[in-house]
Formats: structure tokens, C-alpha cells, sequence
């Protein structure tokens, strides 16, 4: 047995000779690790899953361990480009793009939270061309990869049972997100399952963990299949280019690297791309498949002209400064939290207390009434309550590249009282990006221009948000705490009068953060979309045998986020490469 496998049941790392396999599938992330598990399950085929991170450990399985896992290796380290629009406020204007580089990918680095989105959302891909991508038709597979523990959700027919992912609330509940809930029925919202019949309301988050402990995509779908003679999986393989024969315009392997040695495997039937919404167009064009001009710019040679690969950067972006303050200590900071060594006992004998949550229980959808941007029965923003000021911490405002200016200005006030954040953001903004090479090299990153808050009505919807969260305050509950507003002008937009729309649009522009759900830029629709990468069989266009497979190829954005939409996303694309080769 292999020291890595002391501690997971984790599959072992593959080092035969073999170089043949049915399916090569890139990157054991969200979707690549369904894909692994889907085509190998009955035996007919070989599949060789190839990852660049290593192995995953114990310790990723603690919740609140979650932010720190950012500094590791474990992460990509992608940075933005310096931006106006969203994190002008931050070191260099620039945002952090973490990722993950492990085996189950961003599942291990993100914060659990299983929010699937709207039912219009998934009615609006099929209504572009998408023919099954409509939510009648993607609710089966949300459903085949859940086991849901929530004893009230078992039996509802919006929830799976028995599927790989166990989907949980977080043992350790703080008194503000109880008293979140309670304000949000006095306002006049129902606490409710957000992923069933109605989104509107608020509820406690359901999580993709299992006894205090994070259930990542590996554990779901890799470790019960560890066994399997047919599954292989290679760590630490960074997949350098898709082999494709200029010919024909057939995919048949990859090239990869391993330990500072390259190597050729070969695909019988299929390559599929699940590196993510980052490494996935970066792949396809340094191989030769994405828009001409900029390929031929660096000197790629040029497969097929496909525009949009890279185009189409989705994503959602949030507010970090909206603070509330409170006469009693409704939660715990982060030094409180690891300063407490009953929080260890608590957790390393059963999994409980803070440390078995990420600091975020709560979360609420609302639809605007009154706005322009009212829609009835559809949410346009969430906010998410954070189970206590994170941010009032240098360690995790560095985290976020908060200057120390800007920290001890508008942060470090509040290190000795009892406050807490709300993260508030657009479920469906306007604003898109786009991602580009720097270089034809796979080390170098490749250029992340995310555009968060750059359309107009992306800051009106966040605005109104924001004033509906103040609105909380004048709860029976929140009045009973002394919730209060933290009304510190940010620094550099104190020329505005405080809470006036200028100022909340100032202060989203300097302290905001792109949310982590980049996707979209191998946009799935039918070919006459020029923007359009992959079919809604999810075969790249005018390429045979290759497929991009997670959470790139969503063609617009969810009302939710993104590795629930992953799982959804491998699930039914096993089901549609299954069917193109049926014994
Ligand atoms: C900090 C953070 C918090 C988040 N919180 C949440 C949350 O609470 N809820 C939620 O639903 N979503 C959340 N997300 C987002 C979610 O985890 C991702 O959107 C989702 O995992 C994407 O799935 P994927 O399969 O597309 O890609 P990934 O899960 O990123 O998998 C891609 C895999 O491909 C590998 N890879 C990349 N390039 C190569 C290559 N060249 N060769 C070999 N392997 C390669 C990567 O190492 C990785 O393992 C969060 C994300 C972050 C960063």
C-alpha cells in the first residue's frame, strides 16, 4: 500500500507502462471524476484519468481548514488582470482565481455550499438550442449524483438518495444563523429548500460533506471504485496538448508530463477535457483548436478556427465590505475559532463545532420587488451570512489581497467588536469576460480578464441587495442584538455621501471579489452560434473524438454555484458519450 492511501481510500497512482486506453478523461475534478467513474462502471472500457495535482489528504476534509488550503500548492494560483471594475481596491487592483490542483479538483478547496440554481436558468440553455439541457431534463442528474442526509429532503422528489455526493447541513450551527433565519421570516420570506419547488427565501446551506467532514468529487466517485481493474489514475500529470491528426481532424491521445519526464497515451475512442473552466480552453488552444488569429499571433499551429474558445468567461462577483454590528457576539472570528483548543477536541473526536463548518450556514435568495429587476418566483441576488467577520483578520483579508492600508483604515476598528459580513451578489449578471494565452507554453498562466462589474446593471442589482440586507437590521430579532450597519466610509470613496448610490457603486468597484465560478468559455450551443465550442452532445466542433466535459462549457450563468452544476454536468455527459458507443 502506498503512504498515500494510509488515510483515504483514495485509488492508487498508476504507474504501468500501458499506453492504450478507451477514454482519456483530463483532470479528476467535479466532472472528471463522474466520467472516470461512469464509463468505467459494467467493465467494457478502459479509462485512464490523468491529474496534475497529487493526492488528496485528512486534513482537506475539515471545513474550516477550507481557506487555507488556498495557500498551498493544492491551488493553481491564478491571479486576474488588474481591473477598474472589480477589485480596484485590492493589492495591484488584482483578484486572487484560486483552483484546484488535486486529485477531486476545486471540490477540495471550495466552500460546499450546494445551491443548483433556478429552473429557468437550465430553460434558458435548452431555449438557445441545447435540446435536453432544460431543467426537466438536467433534474434526473442533479438527483443520480446525490445521497441526501437532510432526514426532511430524503423523500422529496427534487433530492436523490444513494448517489456518490452526500449532501449535509454542517454539524455546528452559529446563533447568527439562527437569528438570520428568524429575520428573514419576520421580513416576510419562508425559510424553505432552496433546490426545490421555490428558490425565493432563505434556508440553512446545504453542503457536500458528511459528518462534519468535506465529501469532495474523489470521494464520491473515485474511492468505491479504487478496485476497479478497468480505472486508472495517474497524479501529478500535466496534460500538455491533445494530440489531434491535422488530417482527419481526429482526436487520439495526449501528451502529458509526470515527474519531469514526458509521455504519449492514446485514446481508442474518446479524449475528454475536464480541466476546468481555466485549463480547459487554455488546452484546446495551446492544441491547435480556438480563434486563428491569436493562435497564429503565437505561432500555434492552427487545427481549427474556433472563435470562441476562451470567450464567454462567466462568472459571479461580491460585495467583501458590508459589515453589521451587534451588542453580543453572535459568532466567532477566525482567531477564536483556532485560539480555542476545545474547538480541536470538539472535532477530532466527533466532528463537531466550529471547526466542522466553513463559517457560512446561512444563505437567502431574493427577487427585488419594487426594482427594475423584479421577476416574480425568480431570485435575482443571494446573500450569503458569514458566520462571522473573516475578514476582520489579517491573515484572511491577505487572502483576498486586502492592502494593510485598507485593513487598518476599515477593517482593523472592528477587531474588538462583535460583528459579521454578508456576502451579496447578482445570481445572473450581464457582465462577461475573457481568457486568452500569454504564451504557447502549458506553464505559463494564461490571461484571466473576468469583467465582474463591468455592465452597469450588474452594481444597480448588488446596490439594491445591499439596501435590502440594511432592511434587516430593522427586524425584531436583529433590533433585539443592536444590529447596526458598519458605517465607516471605505477609503477613497468617502467623497460620496454615505449610502448614496454613488458611494455603494464607489465601494463595489474598490472592495469586491470575483466569486469563484468562473465558467462558460467553451460555450455549448449548436454551430450556429459562432461563439459556440462544443455541441449539446458536448463534442467540440469540427474535431472527432474529442469532448470538453465540466463546468466550461455552461452557456450562460446559474442562479447557483458551480460544482453541483459540474456533477450535473459529468453525469449527463457520461450518459451522452455512453450513448455514441454502445456495445
Ligand atoms: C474558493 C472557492 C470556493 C468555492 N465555493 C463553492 C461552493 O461553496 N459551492 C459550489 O458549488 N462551488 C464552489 N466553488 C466552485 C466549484 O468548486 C467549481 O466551479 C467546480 O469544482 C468546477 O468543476 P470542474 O469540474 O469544472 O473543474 P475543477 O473541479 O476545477 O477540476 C478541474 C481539474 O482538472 C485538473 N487539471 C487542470 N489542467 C490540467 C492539465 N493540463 N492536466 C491535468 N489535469 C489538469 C485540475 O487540477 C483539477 O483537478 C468554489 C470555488 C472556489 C475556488
Amino acid at each position: 500500500m502506498r503512504e498515500e492511501q494510509i488515510y483515504t481510500r483514495e485509488p492508487c497512482d498508476d504507474d504501468s507502462a500501458a499506453d492504450a486506453f478507451d477514454f482519456v478523461v483530463v483532470g479528476a475534478g467535479a466532472a472528471g471524476c463522474v466520467l472516470a467513474n461512469r464509463l468505467s462502471e459494467g467493465g467494457n472500457w478502459t479509462v485512464l484519468l490523468l491529474e496534475a495535482g497529487g493526492s488528496e489528504t485528512y486534513s482537506m476534509s475539515v471545513p474550516y481548514f477550507m481557506g487555507r488550503l488556498q495557500q498551498t500548492e493544492f491551488n493553481w494560483n491564478y491571479r486576474t488582470v488588474p481591473s477598474d471594475t472589480v477589485g480596484a481596491g485590492l493589492a495591484g487592483k488584482i483578484n486572487y482565481c484560486p483552483k484546484g490542483k488535486i486529485v477531486g479538483g476545486t471540490t477540495v478547496l471550495n466552500a460546499m455550499c450546494v445551491i443548483r440554481g433556478h429552473r429557468k436558468d437550465f430553460d434558458r440553455w435548452e431555449a438557445i438550442g441545447n435540446t435536453g439541457w432544460g431543467y426537466e431534463g438536467v433534474l434526473p442528474y442533479f438527483r443520480k449524483m446525490e445521497d441526501m442526509q437532510i432526514p426532511h429532503l430524503k423523500n422529496s422528489k427534487y433530492h436523490g438518495r444513494g448517489g456518490p455526493i452526500k449532501i449535509d447541513y454542517f454539524p455546528y450551527q452559529s446563533e447568527l444563523s439562527k437569528l438570520v433565519i428568524q429575520a428573514g421570516k419576520e421580513m416576510g420570506y419562508e425559510e424553505l429548500d432552496y433546490n426545490g419547488e421555490k428558490m425565493t427565501g432563505f434556508g440553512r446551506v446545504q453542503t457536500t460533506s458528511f459528518n462534519g467532514t468535506r465529501w469532495s468529487a474523489s470521494r464520491g466517485y473515485l474511492h468505491p471504485i479504487r478496485h476497479r481493474k478497468n480505472f486508472f489514475l495517474r497524479k501529478r500529470s500535466l496534460v500538455y496538448k491533445i494530440l489531434i491528426n491535422d488530417g482527419t481532424k481526429t482526436a487520439f491521445g495526449v501528451k502529458y508530463r509526470r515527474d519531469g519526464k514526458s509521455f504519449t497515451v492514446f485514446a481508442r475512442r474518446e479524449v475528454i477535457v475536464s480541466a476546468g473552466p481555466i485549463a480547459a480552453p487554455q488546452l484546446l488552444m495551446l492544441s491547435g483548436v480556438g480563434p486563428k488569429e491569436h493562435l497564429q499571433k503565437l505561432k500555434i499551429p492552427v487545427i481549427h478556427d474556433l472563435p470562441g474558445v476562451g470567450r464567454n468567461l462567466l462568472n459571479h462577483g461580491a460585495y467583501l465590505g458590508l459589515i453589521f454590528t451587534t451588542d453580543k457576539p453572535l459568532s466567532r472570528t477566525p482567531p477564536q475559532v483556532y485560539g480555542d483548543a476545545a474547538n480541536y477536541v470538539d472535532y477530532f473526536t466527533a466532528h463537531r463545532g466550529p471547526l466542522s463548518s466553513v463559517g457560512i450556514e446561512t444563505v437567502s435568495f431574493h427577487e427585488l420587488k419594487g426594482t427594475e429587476f423584479y421577476s416574480p418566483g425568480y431570485p435575482r441576488f443571494e446573500s450569503q451570512y458569514v458566520s462571522s467577520t473573516l475578514i476582520v483578520n489579517r491573515e484572511t483579508a491577505g487572502g483576498f489581497r486586502i492592502p494593510p492600508r485598507l485593513y487598518d483604515t476599515y477593517f482593523k476598528p472592528l477587531e474588538n467588536k462583535n460583528s459579521f459580513q454578508v456576502y451579496v451578489f447578482d445570481l445572473r449578471p450581464k457582465s462577461v469576460g475573457k481568457l486568452t494565452l500569454a504564451d504557447n507554453n502549458i506553464d505559463t498562466p494564461p490571461i484571466i480578464d473576468t469583467n465582474v462589474f463591468g455592465e452597469e446593471e450588474d452594481v444597480k442589482v448588488t446596490i439594491a441587495g445591499i439596501r435590502e440586507m440594511i432592511k434587516m437590521m430593522d427586524t425584531p430579532s436583529f433590533k433585539k442584538v443592536g444590529g447596526k450597519l458598519y458605517d465607516t466610509p471605505l477609503p477613497g470613496c468617502e467623497t460620496y455621501a454615505f449610502g448614496s448610490d454613488d458611494y455603494w457603486k464607489c465601494a463595489i468597484h474598490k472592495l469586491s471579489v470575483i466569486f469563484y465560478h468562473e465558467s462558460g468559455t467553451c460555450k455549448m450551443a449548436p454551430i450556429s452560434d459562432k461563439m459556440s465550442v462544443v455541441s449539446p452532445e458536448l463534442k467540440v466542433h469540427g474535431i472527432r473524438n474529442l469532448r470538453v466535459i465540466d463546468t466550461s462549457i455552461m452557456p450562460f450563468m446559474v442562479s447557483g454555484h458551480l460544482s453541483v452544476t459540474g456533477y450535473m454536468i459529468g453525469e449527463k455527459g457520461s450518459d451522452l458519450v455512453k450513448k455514441d458507443h454502445v456495445l
